[in-house]
């Protein structure tokens, strides 16, 4: 941002009493303001930022966004410093356009991906596709942004003045193709109103982040904002007709006046996945695109990753690409980090596998997905991360214990919890599923993994759940340094009495 203003009404902002000011910045925090900023103060999930006026005012703030509300509470201190008010009815929005003005520039053809599993797959894949059909594209998300621009995200889905400080930095290097996550707090939030979609895809639906969205209903109806308001009504759906709620999205698109490409195992699919052969390190996939036929392989691991493929594929297309080209280039894909990713092979020549399996129905699809790989026993890690949805984890346990041989219990992020609790919910979940005679307690996690490589026989493999490409381990306030694919590489050298 340095040096650049830009005054209100170049932002499409317009303050009470038609007054116009120049502004220097944009902060949603008071704590970031600086002299002569717009402080955008939002109706908080703990607090309302209208709180904060008083101290962004102080700070050199000379315009202020915000509901009534916030308008209401910081009356008195915004007439005192005499700042220019913009009151909103969705501040939230407002925000997200004024940072897509504010920043100018993003990459002229972008596409986001919402569901509960599988965004960062597709969205990686959607960017590795347009790489190889000679494109300069990224992905944004839950992995921070990758490709031919790299930079870390602390959120899936970046609040909007994040979002277009990153997606402006991508423009300036030379991004033309960018694919992102909408996650269903970023949708609820507005955080990515101000992104130019060409296209929007839909994985699936089931249980997550009820801690945040009262019920299930209110879960999906965030999902679906994706298709109801962030995606143009000249842009393309493309819909995971497989999962039970994908008829549902199909019609909101279809209401809306949308494109929508149809994906999944049905006949009369759009992009129609036919058949699918399982191996050691791979899958062979028959599609149909539109009635044709295709036949290729995909060096990667689970049926799931044929559908996050296939979405991808359709995004791509969506966005203006050739089918054909595209499916070319299909077998080039690789496996996204800490997706049922191959992390050590034993001497005996059983695998590892790490996975990012965090929801009951990911630790359930990731088990299942693995089986057809392997020819002899499956043994699953799970644990729960501490301060989110707690009802998740004695389904998540439940969810080992039906799919798995042997399930080992353990921690995944405690934050503030008492990391046992978590466990005893996650046993709670196995125990109620008859795993008490095939399953155990491991708090410590490498501990866990060292004790899972250990009973591999010849044949076997080891799914460790729910970290996939996580770098540290978060207990209290501190994150420790931890990775799982680390940790096998380790156990197995160990135990096999080799260097990792
Ligand atoms: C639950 C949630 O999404 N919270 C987001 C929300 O904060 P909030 O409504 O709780 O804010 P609050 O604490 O009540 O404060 C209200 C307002 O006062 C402001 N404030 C607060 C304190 C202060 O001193 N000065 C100040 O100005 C805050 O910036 C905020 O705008 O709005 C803030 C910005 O306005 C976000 O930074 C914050 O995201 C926090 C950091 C967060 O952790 N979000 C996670 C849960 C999240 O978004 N995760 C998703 C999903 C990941 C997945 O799919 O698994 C993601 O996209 O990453
Ligand atoms: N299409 C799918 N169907 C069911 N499960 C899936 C699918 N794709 C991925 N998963 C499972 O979900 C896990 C997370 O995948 P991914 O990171 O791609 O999803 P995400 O939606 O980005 O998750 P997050 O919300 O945490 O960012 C995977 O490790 C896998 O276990
Ligand atoms: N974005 C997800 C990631 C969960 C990953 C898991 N390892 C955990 O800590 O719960 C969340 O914050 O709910
Ligand atoms: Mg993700």
């Amino acid at each position: 941002m340095g040096g650049q203003t830009k005054t209100l009404a170049e932002l499409g902002l317009t303050a009470a009493g038609g007054r116009d000011v120049a502004i220097t910045g944009l902060a949603v925090d008071s704590r970031e303001v600086k002299e002569g900023y717009l402080f955008a103060a939002m109706p908080g999930s703990r607090v309302h930022g209208g709180e904060f006026i008083q101290y962004a005012l102080r700070m050199g703030a000379v315009a202020v966004l915000t509901d009534a509300e916030g308008a209401r509470i910081a009356a008195r201190e915004i007439d005192e410093h005499d700042a220019a008010l913009i009151v909103a009815e969705d501040p939230r929005q407002a925000l997200a356009y004024t940072a897509a003005l504010w920043f100018g520039a993003q990459p002229s053809t972008m596409v986001a991906v919402t569901g509960t599993n599988g965004k960062t797959s597709v969205a990686t894949f959607t960017r590795q596709i347009w790489i190889a059909l000679g494109y300069e594209a990224v992905n944004l998300g839950t992995t921070g942004v990758e490709g031919a621009y790299a930079a870390p995200l602390a959120h899936t889905t970046p609040d909007p003045i994040t979002l277009h400080r990153t997606l402006a930095q991508c423009a300036a290097a030379g991004i033309t193709h960018a694919a992102m996550e909408a996650s269903s707090h970023g949708l609820d939030q507005r955080r990515l109103d101000g992104v130019h979609l060409r296209a929007a895809g839909f994985t699936n639906f089931s249980q997550d982040h009820l801690d945040y969205h009262a019920t299930l209903d209110a879960y999906f109806a965030a999902k679906a904002e994706l298709f109801d308001r962030v995606l143009p009504e000249d842009g393309t759906a493309v819909i995971n007709m497989d999962d039970p709620r994908g008829p549902d999205m199909a019609r909101i698109s279809e209401d809306r006046g949308q494109q929508v490409i149809r994906v999944g195992r049905q006949p009369g699919m759009d992009l129609e996945l036919q058949a699918q052969r399982f191996d050691a390190t791979g899958q062979q996939l028959r599609f149909a695109w539109q009635g044709d036929v295709h036949l290729l392989r995909l060096p990667l691991i689970g049926g799931f990753q044929a559908e996050n493929v296939a979405i991808a594929a359709g995004l791509v297309i969506a966005a203006g690409a050739e089918p054909e080209a595209v499916f070319n280039v299909l077998p080039q894909l690789e496996t996204v980090p800490g997706r049922m990713q191959l992390a050590a092979t034993r001497g005996n020549g059983a695998a590892v596998f790490v996975d990012y399996a965090h929801t009951p129905d990911a630790v359930s699809t990731a088990i299942r997905a693995l089986r057809p790989h392997v020819m002899g026993r499956l043994i699953a890690i799970v644990g729960a991360g501490g301060d989110r949805d707690t009802t998740k984890r004695p389904l998540m346990g439940r969810a080992a214990a039906e799919n798995a041989d042997l399930v080992i219990v353990t921690d995944d992020n405690p934050r503030s919890e008492d990391p046992a609790a978590i466990r005893a919910a996650v046993m709670e979940g196995v125990i109620s599923a008859g795993g008490a005679d095939y399953a155990v307690e491991v708090g410590d996690r490498a501990e866990a993994i060292l004790r899972g490589v250990d009973a591999l026989q010849p044949g076997d493999a080891l799914l460790v759940c729910g970290k996939g490409h996580e770098t540290g381990q978060v207990v209290g306030d501190t994150v420790y340094p931890f990775n799982d694919a680390e940790q096998a590489s380790v156990a197995v050298a160990a135990l096999d009495g080799r260097m990792p």
